[in-house]
């Protein structure tokens, strides 16, 4: 704890925390000084939600002392963990030092990103062909070759890449591929009046963003003016309420559009609504597929990663922590109720950790 808290220091200045103390005046009039109670700030809140998920930067030596001899496999989802959260989706672009880094973990050991995007898409930020890759919310997932017979093998075909690399498509949501291209359609033509909303084809998921519509009902002043009797103008303000709404509406039109598709569901990201086929399949299942295929079913001697920042990534984390394997990573810059264990600030650390992690696997090989 004396570490994490050391490093916290670092990141927010030493005068800040240092000025959390108060000066009080008792009644005998002799200067007192006292600690607040509990924590108030927003930095202070996050400092003691650090003690409940440490930094995994300032742990990580203490997190790689039982990894050797293990077989790492790294886990990453996209928005927000290896890119920052921008506000146009199609411009979330991946850093060359990230694309470095993340290079650099992939050719030491096993490395998947688990996306909410399409898988295309998450290849066309990432190019690296090191990575396997699961998008929408990992019902596409492009993993190694088949190793063990999956018990979902109806939805697996092997295939080549042009330049003969073999590996296993897996797409449990097949079946209702033509239903999400209808969704799709009909979304895409409700919401063009909408200002800001953007529909993305995520291929088995739909992402309905929100982050540019008006969230609040508009309050706007009508000026009057009256001629009076005696020829002058009388002068009238009236506030009213405007009638658009329009992140109401497009959160109306969502619903009534899933009414007629009773076998999906919505679940909710960082402005943005996620449609998704209802099957027993998200993050966490994408996981244990991949752990699977990779040859690690029930093996003790791997030590995965997972680092998300997102709700959906939950599952993955409940995955490890019910399997007592390896680390889940929760990346946030603010305290929240999660299940893993422990955290990142940001994008800017994730980087920062995958580095750490790229040079404890070159030096102990
Ligand atoms: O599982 P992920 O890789 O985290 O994908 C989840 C969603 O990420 C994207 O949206 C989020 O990031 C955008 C870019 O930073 C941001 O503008 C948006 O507000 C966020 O919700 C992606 O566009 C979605 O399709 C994914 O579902």
């Amino acid at each position: 704890m004396v570490k994490q808290s050391i490093w916290w220091l670092y990141r927010m200045g030493l005068k800040k925390l240092l000025s959390k103390s108060q000066i009080v005046q008792p009644i005998s009039g002799k200067i007192q000084e006292v600690e607040p109670s509990g924590p108030d700030t927003e930095d202070e809140k996050y400092i003691s939600w650090l003690k409940e998920h440490p930094c995994a930067l300032a742990s990580f030596h203490q997190m790689m002392k039982p990894a050797k001899g293990k077989q790492i496999v790294v886990f990453l989802d996209y928005d927000g963990t290896l890119s920052p959260i921008v506000n146009d989706p199609n411009r979330a672009f991946m850093t060359d030092p990230m694309r470095s880094a993340l290079n650099d973990v992939a050719r030491r050991f096993p490395t998947a990103i688990i996306s909410g995007r399409s898988r295309d898409k998450v290849y066309a930020f990432v190019k690296l062909d090191d990575v396997y890759y699961a998008g929408s919310h990992g019902m596409d997932i492009m993993g190694p070759p088949l190793q063990v017979k999956y018990h979902h093998d109806k939805y697996q075909i092997n295939a080549q890449d042009e330049k003969g690399k073999e590996f296993t498509i897996f797409q449990p949501a097949q079946e209702y591929l033509p239903s999400i291209e209808k969704m799709l359609k009909e979304l895409k033509t409700r919401t063009c009046n909408i200002t800001g909303a953007f529909v993305e084809d995520n291929r088995f998921c739909i992402s309905v963003h929100y982050r540019h519509v008006l969230e609040e009902v508009l309050k706007h002043t009508i000026t009057w003016y009256f001629l009076s009797e005696k020829g002058i103008y009388i002068r009238l303000h009236e506030v009213r309420s405007s009638n658009i709404q329009d992140y109401e509406a497009l959160e109306q039109i969502v619903w009534s559009v899933l009414s007629d598709y009773p076998c999906f569901h919505m679940t909710r990201g960082k402005k943005v609504m996620e449609i998704r086929p209802s099957i027993k399949w998200n993050k966490g299942d994408a996981l244990e597929y991949l752990l699977d295929t990779l040859g690690f079913s029930n093996s003790s001697n791997v030590l995965p990663f997972y680092l998300g920042d997102d709700k959906t990534d939950e599952d993955a984390f409940k995955v490890l922590k019910r399997r007592g394997l390896g680390y889940p990573i929760v990346v946030s810059s603010v305290p929240r109720e999660t299940s893993a264990s422990y955290s990142l600030h940001d994008s800017s650390d994730v980087l920062s950790f995958l580095i750490h992690l790229a040079r404890w696997g070159e030096t102990s090989a």
